[in-house]
């Protein structure tokens, strides 16, 4: 297996296909899905010559957290659907490559466990908690907590889920529950049921202000495409945003999300940093991703690729591929770090 596809086809082999759906499927047409991809392939690389570089450097901090390379782990739910050891393994992974991981609210192993398996492979691994804002703000106030007590540096609460994205795939499928003995231990106070937690419209900017009263933690949004909500992240004192339509799975249609990076970095203005996700597959699109105003990029699928194809060892196979790619294509762009990729370096182009 020699790129991150291979993993994509390894994953599929291997995988239940009600949940190998769930984790490739987006919502209704699949169109976003799509689009996240197929964006990077309209952007162009227009390289610099004759640099005299060193080897380029990848090493990066985001809101404090050191990391080995700017690429991040995304969120994603249940990964013990994919392998028995679940984020237990992608943890260790994460933190062997030096990495910073959001644990998802709804992970099938606890964020105490996650952080504690980081720590035998890293002496201080950069693990961030995503959130779900919570109706009960008891209940959210619990989970942050644990959060904290954890040792995780950032809460990501993502932003784009005021209700589920209508996904068909698992309709046909009728995979609505986790199977037994697979529960979400970060919910367990409230039985570890997926279907305790509410998706509200509800949640408002009102929520944010209360959050950020409550931690002392970087917030970071996630699921910002519009500009004026980048700028009112802003005002509500948020540390960072993570540019995301959820990987095409809440509302179809949206725009890719690459594609709102030189929107939304004009709004924000260097303020605070942008981070990206969906559609990341190669070396070449995180340095896209770079050149238009991201801090890094981060990837969803391809973590869950690596850990159904083999466990801790497929989730580092991953990253180490993506981290080889990475310093390939920075260098054959005649960058010096990936702190300093120019925003001429793309171009949109066709193929
Ligand atoms: C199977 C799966 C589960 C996900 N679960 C969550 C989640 O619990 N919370 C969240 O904020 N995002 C979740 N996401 C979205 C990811 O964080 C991320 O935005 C997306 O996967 C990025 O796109 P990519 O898969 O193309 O890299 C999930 C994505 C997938 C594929
Ligand atoms: C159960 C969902 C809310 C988890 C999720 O965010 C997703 O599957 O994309």
């Amino acid at each position: 297996m020699v790129n991150v596809r291979d993993f994509e086809g390894a994953a599929k082999a291997v995988l239940d296909p009600v949940y190998y759906d769930y984790f490739a499927s987006g919502a209704q047409d699949e169109v976003t899905v799509r689009a996240n991809e197929e964006a990077f392939r309209r952007l162009a690389l227009v390289p610099r010559v004759l640099r005299g570089h060193k080897p380029p450097r990848l090493g990066h901090t985001v809101l404090g957290s050191q990391a080995s390379m700017p690429i991040m782990v995304s969120p994603t739910a249940f990964h013990r659907l994919a392998h028995p050891e679940g984020e237990r393994a992608s943890a260790r992974a994460a933190a062997e490559a030096g990495v910073i991981m959001i644990a998802a609210m709804l992970a099938t192993v606890a964020v105490e466990d996650m952080a504690a398996e980081a720590r035998k492979v890293a002496d201080d691994p950069a693990l961030w908690f995503q959130l779900y804002l919570q109706p009960d703000l008891g209940f959210t106030e619990a989970l942050v907590r644990r959060a904290e007590a954890a040792g995780c540096a950032a809460l990501v609460v993502t932003v784009d889920s005021p209700a589920l994205g209508r996904n068909e795939r698992g309709d046909r499928n009728g995979f609505h529950d986790l199977p037994p003995g697979i529960r979400c231990e970060n919910l367990r106070e409230a039985g570890g049921d997926v279907r305790s937690v509410v998706l509200s419209p509800e949640i408002s900017w009102r929520h944010i202000d209360w959050l950020r009263g409550v931690t002392a933690l970087p917030i970071v949004l996630k699921g910002v495409l519009h500009p004026a909500d980048a700028a009112l992240a802003l005002r509500h004192g948020v540390d960072a945003i993570l540019v995301s339509n959820h990987g095409g799975r809440q509302l179809d249609g949206t725009p890719a999300a690459v594609d709102r990076l030189p929107v939304l970095a004009d709004a924000v203005g260097g303020e605070i940093p942008l981070l990206l996700d969906g559609g990341i597959r190669r070396g070449t699109d995180v340095v896209k991703a770079l050149a238009l105003g991201a801090s890094a990029a981060a990837i969803g699928r391809p973590v869950l690729w690596g850990l159904a194809a083999d466990g801790e060892q497929g989730v580092s196979r991953v990253l180490g591929l993506l981290r080889t790619e990475l310093l390939n294509a920075l260098t054959l762009c005649g960058c010096d770090s990936a702190e300093s990729v120019p925003r001429d370096l793309v171009v949109r182009g066709a193929m």
